[in-house]
């Protein structure tokens, strides 16, 4: 919003009176503007009839000081005003941009009463970036109350307590001219509004039912985030929540909420917060745009000049230091800023048509980011009529990109958890014989090994080598050797249990676990595998025979044997068939 604003009224502020948007009619019936024909500036007060429910935005009422003007006191601000040198609002403007000058301004209250206790009503001045907001009150030639309630006085110096400069005032029976001193580094945006003390506690009650949801929201997706990054330990998770982060200080510091509750005693906190806590969103939103959108992958160009973007961003800041001006500051941070969105749209087009995914996602959050902000400063600048809720578009928009944006990154945990599990599958699987593989062994068998010793269960191992394979593999190529293979471990498959753990031990080697089996059944299984590798093998392109050890675990006599020690008998009982002219199987 303060950026968007202050970028767009800046250019609104060449152009004066252009727009034309009168909300009188928006009045309430308690609060008339009373305007003759001719619009003489006698005339043209606002009247407060009566202290019941009233709001409205009276910037249309105001008078406004001319560029260039040397007005320096209240007093003399209405003695030019009353020589009729102030010029009209009808143009109902709320923004004027970056100016250096201060800006005067008077609004003609006439409170239509005969009561001595006069009518009560509280004008509120809905931004809470201004630096200076002094606002006297005069009657009969007298400033009868005056208020300091920009951002450079403390807090502590308001006598009405609220996030946006406010002040309550019993108007006395007839007139009173406001007048309004404003300056500001930041852009000079002033919605007046003038209202009833019910309808304010309501606005701020309104209010903080919807920074509650925004806040909660903004909140909700930042844990959210940061539980994905403890947990996956993906960058863009880390940068999305630092993102968030610093969107979220930035407008916690320039709806004044920041100033309200925390530093209302540090005027100059709350003066450089602003620059400060944009540039470190500018930053946040380059680096995270780079993360999620894959630059590496999608645009290498650009990903491998990113240090020039970022020392660029570097010498701003040492250049905002340097040069001391914090309007300076937030103007050259403006500029950056709304090329920024350009650029993130620029960059997710460029990236979606590269083939990343992600960027289907990324694009349409950042034109509702972008769209939010669009509608706030139209509101701003009177294209659209200024409310409230046109003003918080920009919220709206940033809270709707960003919760896209999560989604989009929920999506892209779906999509990492799916390639973690494959990726977990693949290595435990030997990719030519689609049996588990040794790394596979511990994770799979220790369990039940620990498990079966524990129950004094009987359990056995099966080693089987294939004989001569060397010599396949040399007559009929390696190729032919791999179709072997896999016709061995698919007639091992076959043959075994389900609940039998099947691995390719080694090259042409193959392991069997086989629970709860005693030493005889091991054995008689070992003979049928070796029976059938011979037989099917034989329909293919040689006949293979195979030698088998086998080894098997008792209770009784081998109580402390570890599973490592029957691998090592079952090996020994292969050895020893190999010995005995291969083609055979030996019990250990
Ligand atoms: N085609 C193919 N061959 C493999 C693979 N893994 C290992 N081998 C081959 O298997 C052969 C094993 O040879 P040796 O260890 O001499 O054993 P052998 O020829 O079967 O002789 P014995 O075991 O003594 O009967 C080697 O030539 C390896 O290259 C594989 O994945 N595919």
């Amino acid at each position: 919003m303060y950026f968007v604003c202050g970028f767009i009224s800046w250019y609104a502020s060449a152009q004066p009176n252009s727009i034309n948007s009168d909300t009188s009619s928006s009045f309430n019936s308690n609060l008339n503007t009373d305007t003759d024909p001719k619009g003489s500036v006698d005339s043209q007060f606002v009247v407060i009839s009566s202290s019941d429910d009233h709001r409205s935005l009276v910037n249309n009422k105001l008078f406004l000081s001319k560029p260039d003007n040397t007005i320096t006191t209240a007093q003399q601000a209405l003695m030019v005003f009353n020589e009729g040198e102030f010029i009209e609002n009808t143009a109902n403007r709320v923004s004027f941009g970056f100016t250096e000058e201060v800006l005067w301004a008077v609004l003609p209250i006439q409170a239509d009463t005969t009561t001595d206790g006069g009518l009560s009503s509280v004008i509120e001045i809905d931004n809470a970036w201004l630096d200076v907001v002094d606002i006297f009150f005069i009657s009969g030639n007298e400033i009868v109350r005056q208020e300091s309630l920009g951002d450079t006085e403390a807090i502590s110096g308001r006598t009405y307590n609220a996030r946006m400069p406010s002040v309550s005032h019993v108007f006395a029976p007839g007139s009173t001219y406001v007048v309004f001193r404003f300056i500001s580094q930041d852009p000079m945006t002033i919605p007046i509004y003038l209202c009833s003390e019910k309808s304010k506690q309501s606005v701020m009650l309104e209010n903080a039912y919807f920074y509650g949801f925004l806040y909660g929201a903004l909140l909700i997706l930042l844990v959210y985030n940061l539980v994905l990054y403890t947990y996956l330990k993906e960058r863009r998770y880390l940068l999305y929540s630092c993102y968030l982060l610093a969107f979220t200080a930035f407008n916690f510091t320039y709806t004044g909420h920041g100033y309200w509750w925390l530093w209302g005693e540090m005027p100059s906190v709350q003066q450089w917060l602003m620059p400060t806590l944009m540039l470190c969103y500018i930053t946040a939103g380059v680096t995270f745009t780079i993360e999620f959108l894959n630059v590496k992958k999608y645009l290498p160009s650009l990903f491998a000049r990113r240090k020039f973007i970022y020392a660029g961003l570097l010498a701003l800041a040492v250049v905002m230091l340097a040069y001391g001006s914090q309007q300076f500051a937030i103007m050259a941070q403006l500029v950056i800023l709304t090329t920024l969105s350009l650029w993130m749209l620029l960059i997710g087009v460029m990236c979606y048509k590269n083939g990343n995914v992600l960027a289907a996602f990324f694009v349409p959050a950042i034109v509702l980011g972008t769209g939010g902000a669009t509608v706030s400063s139209l509101a701003t600048w009177g294209v659209v009529p200024y409310s409230q809720w046109a003003f918080r578009g920009i919220e709206l928009g940033m809270l709707l990109e960003m919760s896209l944006l999560s989604v989009s990154l929920g999506f892209n945990f779906k999509e990492v958890y799916k390639a973690r599990l494959s990726a977990e599958f693949t290595s435990r699987i030997d990719p030519l014989t689609n049996l588990y593989n040794r790394r596979a062994f511990t994770q799979l068998v220790y369990p039940i090994w620990e498990l079966g010793v524990r129950k004094k269960q009987r359990m056995s191992i099966v080693l089987i080598d294939l004989d001569w394979f060397k010599q396949i593999n040399d007559e009929f190529g390696h190729d032919a050797g791999d179709g072997v293979l896999e016709l061995v471990a698919k007639t091992i498959k076959a043959r075994a249990r389900s609940s039998d753990l099947v691995f390719r031990w080694g090259g042409e080697e193959f392991l069997l676990f086989l629970p709860d089996t005693s030493v005889s059944d091991a054995k008689a299984l070992a003979e049928t595998l070796r029976l059938s590798v011979k037989e099917i093998t034989s329909e293919s392109i040689t006949t293979v025979t195979t030698s088998i050890g086998v080894a098997a675990f008792n209770a009784q006599e081998s109580g402390g044997t570890k599973i490592e020690g029957l691998i090592k008998v079952a090996d020994k009982a292969l050895y020893v068939a190999k010995q005995k002219g291969r083609n055979c199987v030996v019990v250990g």
